[in-house]
This record gives C-alpha cells, sequence and structure tokens, in this order.
C-alpha cells in the first residue's frame, strides 16, 4: 500500500523547482489534507446555516446595522452598564451546553440590541447559528407562508426558528400584541425550551408588563436553567450615535 511519504515523493517529482509546499514530508501532507478537509467541512456548514438563514427571514441572522456591534465597543458610564456588559459577556462565554435565556428589558436606546448582537455575533464566530428578529418581521413572515405562492409552511418556518442555536426576539410589547402573535411566541418559546435551547427576548416593557403580555407559561420558560435577566434603566445612548464609530 502508497504511504503518505511514497505520495510525497511522487509529487515532489512534479513540483517545479520554485514551489515551496506547505508540507516537508508525508506525514505533514496527510496532516495538510486532513485540515484542508476539515476548514472545507466547516465552510459547508457555514455556508448552509446562512442559506437556512436567508430561507427563515430574508436575510442573514444579524440586522446590518448590529453586525459590527461587540463587547469591546460598548462604552462603560455607569454601573447598571458594567453589570450589563460583564453579565452578556459571562452569557455568551456559557453558552454551550447550557439552556439559559435571557431577558433584556428596560429603557429605549441604552444597548439591548448592542448587547444581544454581541452576544450574537461572538457565537457566529464560534460556529453557532443566531437569528435576531422583531416580533413584526417574525408576524410577517409566519403570514408570508399563508399565501398559496409560498413554499415554506407554518409549520416548517416555526421547526426551523426552533431549530437555530439562539433565537432573539425583539421589540415585545412595541405593537398591540395580537392573540395569534401570543400563541406563536408561546410556541416557538415552548418548542425551543423542550429541545434545549435557549431564547432572548429584548423589550421596553418591565417583566411584570412582559408576564402580562405573554403569560406565566412563556415567562416561566424564560427562567430555565441560569436564566439572565437584565434591567437597562440608564439614558438612552442614541443622541451620541455619529454612525461610523464601529
Ligand atoms: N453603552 C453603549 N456603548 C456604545 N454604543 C451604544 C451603547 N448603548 C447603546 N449604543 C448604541 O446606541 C444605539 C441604540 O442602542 P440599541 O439599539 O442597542 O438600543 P435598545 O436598548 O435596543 O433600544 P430600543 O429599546 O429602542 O430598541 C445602537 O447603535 C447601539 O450600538
Amino acid at each position: 500500500m502508497k504511504t503518505p511519504n511514497d505520495l510525497f515523493n511522487r509529487l515532489k517529482k512534479f513540483m517545479p523547482a520554485d514551489v515551496k509546499p506547505k508540507f516537508k514530508n508525508g506525514e505533514e501532507l496527510l496532516a495538510w489534507n486532513q485540515e484542508q478537509g476539515r476548514l472545507r467541512s466547516e465552510a459547508i456548514v457555514r455556508e448552509n446555516r446562512a442559506m437556512k438563514m436567508q430561507r427563515i427571514m430574508g436575510r442573514s441572522g444579524i440586522r446590518e446595522l448590529h453586525m459590527n456591534c461587540s463587547f469591546d465597543n460598548y462604552r462603560v458610564e455607569n454601573d447598571g452598564q458594567r453589570k450589563a456588559l460583564a453579565l452578556a459577556r459571562e452569557y455568551a462565554a456559557g453558552f454551550d451546553n447550557s439552556i439559559a435565556s435571557f431577558v433584556f428589558s428596560g429603557r429605549p436606546g441604552t444597548g439591548k440590541n448592542h448587547l444581544a448582537a454581541a452576544i450574537g455575533n461572538d457565537l457566529i464566530i464560534r460556529g453557532k447559528s443566531v437569528l435576531i428578529v422583531t416580533v413584526a418581521d417574525l408576524m410577517s413572515s409566519m403570514k408570508g407562508t399563508f399565501s398559496g405562492g409560498s413554499d415554506l409552511t407554518e409549520e416548517r418556518l416555526l421547526q426551523d426558528l426552533s431549530h437555530v442555536d439562539l433565537l432573539v426576539i425583539d421589540e415585545i410589547g412595541m405593537q398591540s400584541e395580537s392573540r395569534y402573535e401570543k400563541v406563536i411566541i408561546n410556541q416557538i418559546v415552548d418548542r425551543r425550551s423542550s429541545s434545549k435551547r435557549p431564547t432572548g427576548m429584548l423589550s421596553n416593557l418591565d417583566p411584570a408588563g412582559m408576564n402580562a403580555l405573554l403569560g406565566e407559561r412563556v415567562m416561566d420558560r424564560m427562567r430555565l436553567g441560569n436564566s439572565l435577566w437584565v434591567r437597562f434603566d440608564w439614558d438612552s445612548y442614541r443622541s451620541r450615535v455619529r454612525g461610523d464609530e464601529y
């Protein structure tokens, strides 16, 4: 049987003298080949994940506005922000094998999306699938499945949303939530928690308001494991955003 060294020696014969290969012997050639295979399969997994996100919401998992949000560019000017940043970092670091969800609630412009996107961007780099979606987008995708032209069924969309590693639902309580919205959010959180997948929620409502809106059943599932509930109760940062900082 041919050994990696035989193969390396044969390759060397064909190689122009000025070409410096990335391997110096058969073992290194084998290791290089395996590494290339691993990189290629990781790339395929990433491409499949991106295609799936595209199918679920017609875009990649994190909106353009928040693609560059990170823990490092979240500015800390008070204790609340310091604590929120530390907890968000900790949440991302402990994400693997955790079933814990998170709820960021509080005033507008305080960085709930920023820190949720920072968690999401950190997880994406680590190969996880992440989708941050508003209730309004979610509902319009769900309703889109009703039209005859769509080949995506309501069940399939629910299933896809339930299989994303981290799903963050934004703008909870922004519009007058209908019974259908409550049922859909219930189903998504229920399916995700039964398959041990965490959900993030962002809202201007306080926990009591979220409870009243979505019901005890959903909010109780959001408490599974070492879940994270953070109140963002400082002033909005929005007036200071120039748009070119990251
Ligand atoms: N501490 C911070 N450091 C740097 N940028 C911040 C900080 N807080 C917020 N921002 C920026 O301010 C803008 C508004 O923040 P973000 O969208 O996260 O607010 P939000 O709490 O989700 O608001 P809303 O409840 O209105 O959706 C974003 O561009 C965000 O990156």
